[in-house]
């Protein structure tokens, strides 16, 4: 680990391009984010519709933020050379996706964890006072996007059962985009050319890995959202299936003309029923197969 920190700061003195830089100071960070319980379910071919339903409104609500800063700040020296709002802007496939799977009134169905809005706060508030830091952001979601995010996407499919091309999965397609790889090329080039002081490059590169750690935190919270709603899901089938068990004593008290007060004022002669009643449909279970 410290050999690969050395290199890592190596890379950073000894390459003064911005695109190889940022690449080297986010690199354990990409590594981490990668091994994240949602990214980790997700190369596991194990995503299913509430994870991505719920990674959809985060999206969204990023997307909305980082690209409405970049669209008011596109005539900025330093965000110019990297705005290319008809080949990369995710937001109206956002929208696309959540109206498929939500429904007209998606917006209203919009749940996010605390740490999406966070991100998003941290992006308009750079949108305002630190223009140029919105390269780090840019680069970190439309690269990431570009790269990993086509394998995120093939999976998504497969994972859902959806058809190529079919709604639902706008967010992974580029359209104008004919070559990922030769537009990545492109795109760094732009970022190499952007003049920043000795100060504003620290502070970039800062901020890129600032902005991965806003990501691995948004995909931790999405995960411990969907653990509370499983549990809270185990919960109510528990509940269901104590009030059908209480039923079927109800039931079998009601046939043996057992009086109701006999029946509610003992606990145990309750649970002596219920446990009887239980039996006996693990019996029938048993008889039936
Ligand atoms: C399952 C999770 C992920 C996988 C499998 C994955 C995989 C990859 C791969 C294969 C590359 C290409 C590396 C190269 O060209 O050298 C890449 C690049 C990249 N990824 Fe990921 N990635 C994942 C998650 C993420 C996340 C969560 C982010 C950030 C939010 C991210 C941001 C990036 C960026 C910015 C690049 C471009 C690096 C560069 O060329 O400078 N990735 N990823």
């Amino acid at each position: 680990m410290e050999n690969q920190n050395k290199m890592h700061s190596e890379a950073v003195l000894t390459n003064s391009d911005l695109s190889e830089q940022i690449k080297a100071v986010t690199k354990d960070s990409h590594v981490r984010a990668e091994n994240t319980e949602l990214m980790l379910s997700y190369q596991r071919g194990q995503i299913n519709l509430p994870q991505y339903k719920l990674l959809l409104c985060s999206l969204y609500e990023i997307y909305q933020a980082l690209e409405e800063e970049l669209d008011r700040n596109s005539e900025h020296p330093c965000v110019t050379p990297i705005y290319f709002p008809s080949e990369l802007a995710r937001l109206e496939s956002l929208k696309r996706d959540l109206e498929f799977f939500y429904g007209k009134d998606w917006k209203e169905m919009l749940v996010v964890p605390a740490a999406t809005k966070r991100y998003a706060h941290r992006l308009r508030q750079i949108g305002k006072d630190n223009p140029e830091y919105l390269v780090a952001h840019a680069y970190t979601r439309y690269l990431g996007d570009l790269s990993g995010g086509q394998v995120l996407g093939r999976i998504t499919q497969k994972s859902l059962g959806l058809k190529s091309g079919e709604e639902g999965l706008a967010f992974f397609s580029f359209p104008g985009v004919s070559s990922p790889n030769r537009f990545k090329q492109l795109y760094r080039g732009r970022m190499n050319g952007i003049e920043l002081t000795e100060e504003e490059r620290t502070g970039v590169l800062g901020e890129a890995v600032l902005a991965f750690e806003f990501n691995i935190e948004v995909f931790d919270g999405l995960q411990k959202m969907l653990s509370e709603t499983e549990n809270d899901n185990n919960t109510l089938q528990r509940h269901a299936t104590h009030s059908k068990l209480d039923n079927g004593v109800r039931e079998v008290a009601k046939s043996l003309q057992i009086p109701a007060s006999l029946n509610n004022a003992f606990p145990l002669f309750r649970m002596i029923l219920g446990l009887c009643v239980a039996l006996a449909t693990v019996g029938m279970g048993i008889y039936v197969f």
